[in-house]
């Protein structure tokens, strides 16, 4: 490991315990307040172009994309939402969440396996009890979808409900969903009033907003919605489910990152962001954290802020990382990270 490769990690990965954020911070929220979002402008093809280009750059030098790759893990809500999960699966997806990385590839980036978890394990409300048995001891949260994901199109009393549920078996965060029709009507103080209720019934568990962008027709739609659950106590806005048509994309977080900075501009309060649907590679881990970075700074860049929800990006991550050790694929097939 090279001396670049070591102040790499000191300053990316092992040293990113300068977490200036509490892990335990929340944001209070405020009182609903439309002038922080009506007939605030949005430019869909500015927010392409920039982040086109973003994807374009090769900012950061190859000894440095590993820490880069190691963060990514530690930022991950490792996730399983299929209606075939079991508890066994959920236990060996905990078992993955506590060493994600083989004991070579961490030998060869001079990591202690405790210094590489992941950000948390996110399961469906009767998965979260295998879950919080599976990581005992581990440090890491257990996030549970809720109020009738992924569509939500149920009463409220009954989301409401879900949610106990799995803050009583034990989930850490509740990944809610919201009604896209206020959104798609403007009636934010229904959209308000329902984020409230839930983030009051959250209790102590952390509360994501999904806002299933891809079906919020457009960015002025979802800069407004990210504020309004901001407003009404998220302490992370989430992209996607992961089961809309068109999921996490760059340009609709750029305009996601834009309403967390207004937010902190107007109320000093950080608010989490979460990519989720369709986060599959190692260049999607690299693309979404130079986005933070370069929009929100070095904050975002620990699980307190940042989680990338995915099911099936771990994969790529060892892949790039095992090649970075040993110079070599584990697998035949190449995944270059161009
Ligand atoms: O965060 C939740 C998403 O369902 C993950 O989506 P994915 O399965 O496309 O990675």
């Amino acid at each position: 490991m090279t001396a670049e490769t070591s102040a790499a990690f000191a300053s990316q990965t092992g040293a990113q315990a300068v977490v200036l954020t509490p892990a335990d911070h929340r944001n209070p929220g405020t009182r609903l307040s439309p002038d922080m979002f009506e007939g605030h402008q949005t430019n869909r093809s500015a927010a392409e172009r920039r982040t086109d280009s973003l994807t374009k750059r090769r900012s950061i030098k190859k000894e440095w994309q590993a820490a880069w790759l190691v963060n990514a893990i530690r930022c991950m809500d490792l996730t399983t939402l299929a209606g075939d999960d079991t508890p066994e699966r959920v236990r060996r997806l905990c078992a993955k969440a506590r060493r994600p990385l083989a004991p070579h590839i961490l030998e060869g980036l001079a990591l202690a396996a405790d210094q590489v978890t992941t950000g948390a394990v996110c399961v469906y409300p009767t998965m979260v009890a295998p879950a919080v048995h599976a990581l005992d001891g581990s440090g890491i949260p257990v996030a549970s979808v809720a109020t009738g994901f992924p569509a939500g199109l149920m009463p409220l009393s009954l989301r409401l409900e879900e949610i106990r549920y799995a803050v009583g078996e034990g989930a850490d965060e509740i990944d809610i969903v919201i009604t896209r029709e206020h959104v798609l009507n403007g009636n934010w103080s229904a959209l308000y009033d329902e984020i409230a209720r839930m983030r009051e019934v959250c209790g102590r568990a952390h509360l994501k907003t999904i806002l299933a962008t891809g079906e919020l027709r457009t960015y002025r739609n979802v800069y407004a919605a990210s504020m309004v659950a901001m407003q009404a106590g998220a302490d992370f806005i989430k992209t996607s489910t992961g089961k809309e048509g068109v999921n996490a994309t760059l340009p609709v977080s750029l305009v996601m990152a834009h309403a967390i900075r207004d937010y902190l501009d107007a109320t000093g309060h950080r608010v989490g962001f979460k990519p989720a649907g369709g986060i599959k590679t190692a260049k999607d881990a690299m693309n979404w954290q130079v986005l933070m970075k370069e929009e929100l700074g070095r904050e975002w860049l620990s699980p307190t802020l940042l989680r990338l929800g995915a099911s099936s990006l771990l994969g790529d991550l060892e892949r790039q990382l095992e090649h970075y050790v040993t110079g070599r694929y584990a697998d035949t097939t190449r995944h270059a990270l161009a």
